[in-house]
């Protein structure tokens, strides 16, 4: 067992790092904080982030929450040339640690690492050599996310060798996704041999997602169908099915579904040899976040496109305020790249929601929006509501909709009970629609916390 009492939670998503420091406690917390309403066991002691990585200056956010971490107060932002990669984002985290915070990293147990690929992990694994090993095997399927990580595990590993760190996957939520659903109609012996089959990603979100929002429907997990969507730099739909993963948007790697920062989400796969002559031809880009070589083809559709190829920029928020939403002219789309970006994550949203809809029989209690676009777009979520009216959600409420962006409640229900109208076949289900303010890094270390093997 590892001495001390903190738990260190690294996020390193495609383009950011985002980075919690809990302490453990003995039992759940009646005041955790807010916003974590969740069956919490741990404490907050300090939150850092490291945005814009792959668009630099990469910007450092940094703010001890606990007084007990020494300078209470301490609440600071810049940006940094330097950082370059998760590494240097890692690296400048942890000069900014023993600068600002009086944290001795001997008194961090564990470290919880979000794994974007877990392959066939169906839980945590405690980074050894073969985990580490299968991690990077694996990073050919996450070229953005993986190489990143095992770059962060790596330094932590150097620089804090007492602690002990553990993978926490996004794959693990959706093994629960059935056969029919997960495979691909191709030769099932080579898929086999290859796994080559759905793997879904966000799950530590959509476990979070689930969790607080039946915490606050006051309905066991295991009861509830949901539609969620995590809208962030990465964005993905699941339909969850009696507390389970029924059906996700991403696939075999993060790339296929909805559209993101930089990625194209799914497109016909016939349309990448008619772009380029050189798609099966090795690239490599040294400012990716992703050390891993990939092909022409990845990279086009990984990193060069979604929101950035399209507007110039991968701020939602930027491309939200240029749409000119106000304009219902139908040929606005042809002239305005942001409203164009807009409209058609409207459109790649509605085919999940309508899809996952009919997947659960129409036996939906909640369509929920998570993730930095999810959680702060009032447009966009006003957009996805107007639209899925017509098959018995509840109407959204503009207030409660402007309110949602800002409040620390950990579920907001943005929808009230509009004309009552039921939909044949649509269930007694009341269909509201919430916004839930997600936290992989809690996931991790609350994980880590309640399992008494690790203490
Ligand atoms: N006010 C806003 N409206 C819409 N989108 C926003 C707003 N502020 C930030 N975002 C979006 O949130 C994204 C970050 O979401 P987040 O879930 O933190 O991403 P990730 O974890 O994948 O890096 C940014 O890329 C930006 O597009
Ligand atoms: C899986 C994925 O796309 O993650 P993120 O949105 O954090 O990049
Ligand atoms: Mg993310």
């Amino acid at each position: 067992m590892p001495s001390g009492n903190l738990i260190l939670s690294l996020n390193s998503g495609s383009s950011s790092l985002k980075i919690t420091l809990y302490s453990r406690c003995d039992s759940l917390i009646q005041d955790p904080g807010p916003g974590k309403g969740s069956d919490a066991c741990v404490k907050l002691i300090l939150n850092a982030s490291i945005s814009n990585i792959t668009a630099p200056p990469a910007k450092f956010k940094f703010k001890v929450e606990d007084s007990s971490a020494g300078s209470s107060g301490v609440d600071k932002e810049e940006s940094v040339e330097a950082i370059k990669d998760h590494a240097t984002a890692f690296a400048h985290f942890l000069r900014r640690l023993e600068e600002f915070a009086s944290i001795q990293p001997e008194e961090v147990a564990y470290i919880c690492h979000r794994v974007v690929h877990g392959g066939n992990y169906s839980k945590p694994v405690i980074i050894d050599k073969e985990s580490y090993e299968e991690i990077e095997h694996l990073s050919d399927l996450a070229p953005l996310h993986n190489g990143a990580a095992l770059s962060v595990i790596h330094a932590c590993i150097e620089k804090m060798p007492k602690a002990v760190s553990i993978a926490y996957f996004d794959t693990t939520f959706h093994r629960s996704i059935p056969a029919h659903v997960a495979s691909y109609p191709i030769d099932q012996e080579i898929a086999k041999r290859k796994g080559l089959k759905k793997y879904g990603f966000h799950g530590l979100s959509y476990a979070y997602v689930l969790r607080a929002v039946a915490k606050h429907l006051q309905r066991p997990s295991e009861s509830l169908n949901l539609i969620v969507l995590h809208l962030g730099s990465g964005a993905s739909a699941c339909a969850i099915k009696n507390g389970l993963s029924l059906d996700t948007s991403m696939g075999l790697t993060p790339l296929n579904g909805l559209p993101g920062a930089t990625r194209s989400g799914a497109i016909d796969p016939s349309l990448i040899f008619h772009y380029t002559n050189r798609a099966g031809k090795i690239t490599h880009d040294p400012s990716a976040a992703s050390k891993v070589d990939v092909t022409v083809a990845e990279d086009i559709l990984n990193r060069r496109a979604g929101w950035k190829v399209l507007t110039g920029t991968t701020d939602f928020g930027v491309i939200t305020s240029k749409a000119e939403l106000e304009d219902s002219d139908p040929s606005i789309a042809e002239r305005n790249p942001c409203r164009l970006a807009f409209d058609m994550f409207t459109d790649r949203i509605l085919n999940y929601v309508g899809s996952y809809f009919l997947k659960l029989e129409g036996e939906v209690d909640g369509l929920v929006f998570a993730g930095g676009i999810g959680e702060r777009s009032v447009q966009l979520r006003e957009k996805v509501a107007e639209r899925v009216r017509t098959v018995g959600f509840e109407v959204l409420d503009q207030e409660r909709n402007q309110a949602a962006s800002k409040t620390g409640d950990e579920v907001f229900k943005i929808s009230v009970d509009g004309t009552g109208r039921s939909v044949p076949g649509a269930g007694g289900r009341k269909k509201e629609i919430l916004v839930c303010h997600t936290d992989e890094q809690f996931e991790m270390a609350n994980n880590c916390t309640r399992d008494d093997s690790r203490w």
